[in-house]
């Protein structure tokens, strides 16, 4: 079988396909190696013969987490890289291996699904918006804190600001002005989030008019998927990107 994964900066997203590259058996978010380990250890029936991955993280722990699969499962590993162009898309950034490679690879999936004009917005530790026209030119995109960011910044840059987790989500119910300091800074960030995605609907209106595909993607995209109706949201776009990027043969 095979073995896919997507590390991001907190979580590794990982899901196992069989030999036919297409039907997912199985798969999960862990916040750690030694987790990621366990849970396909647990699963030794998955018989894992070749894994693709997507990195963020740095050159060392990725190469650490790679030797962990190689000396437990003894699989192949190949890792997605930067590349100028791919699939009919052409990397915007003047520097193209400076691109966030699980930014590359959701983009390369973007435009593969829409056959065209795509916004692709991904929510993790950060949020990222990428930009492709219709002739698979990338035009770049924008970087800002994601929620797990902001409301972190808040509690260790204030004295005041202390809640818990479930209080957070209490928070949640409404979006009407707080009236406790959990609801003021959990809609507050989450009206921030909200804004920047109206304000990239807008740049691609411009850009493109009505004719473009929204791609919602990452761990919170269903704390905005409610301002884009129209919006398609794509939980794996990821890994349809690294299937793309990482043909395995
Ligand atoms: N099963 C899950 N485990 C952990 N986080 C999750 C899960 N489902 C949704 N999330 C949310 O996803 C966010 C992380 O998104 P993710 O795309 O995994 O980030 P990154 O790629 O930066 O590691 C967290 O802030 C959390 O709110
Ligand atoms: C922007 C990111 C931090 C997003 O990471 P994530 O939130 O998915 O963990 C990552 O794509 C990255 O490290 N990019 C390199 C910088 C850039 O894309 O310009
Ligand atoms: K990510």
């Amino acid at each position: 079988m095979i073995l896919e994964l997507d590390c991001g900066n907190s979580f590794i997203k990982w899901r196992v396909l069989r030999p036919d590259g297409i039907t997912p058996v199985e798969g999960g978010v862990v916040g750690s190696d030694d987790d990621l380990l366990a849970s396909l250890n647990d699963a030794k029936k998955f018989q894992l013969e070749k894994c693709r991955l997507v990195s963020v993280r740095t050159q060392a722990e990725t190469d650490s987490l790679v030797a962990s699969l190689v000396d437990v499962f003894g699989v192949s590993v190949v890792r997605a890289m930067p590349a100028r162009e791919m699939a009919g898309v052409r990397n915007g950034y003047e520097d193209y291996e400076r691109l966030g490679l699980d930014r590359w690879l959701a983009l390369l999936g973007g435009f593969h699904l829409a056959s065209g004009a795509c916004l692709v917005l991904d929510f993790g530790t950060a949020v990222t918006a990428d930009f492709v026209a219709a002739d698979g030119g990338h035009l770049g995109g924008f970087i800002c804190p994601g929620m797990p960011l902001m409301r972190n910044q808040l509690r260790t840059h204030t004295r005041k600001i202390r809640y818990d987790d479930i209080a957070a989500e209490r928070a949640h119910e409404s979006l009407a002005p707080g009236r406790a300091t959990v609801e003021a800074v959990e809609r507050g960030c989450m009206l921030m989030l909200r804004g920047f995605v109206l304000t990239q609907l807008e740049l691609a209106e411009q850009y493109w008019g009505k004719d473009f595909v929204v791609f919602l993607t990452g761990g919170d995209a269903n704390l905005v998927s409610g301002v884009v109706p129209e919006a398609r949201v794509v939980p794996d776009l990821v890994f349809v990107g690294l299937a793309m990027a990482c043909p395995l043969s």
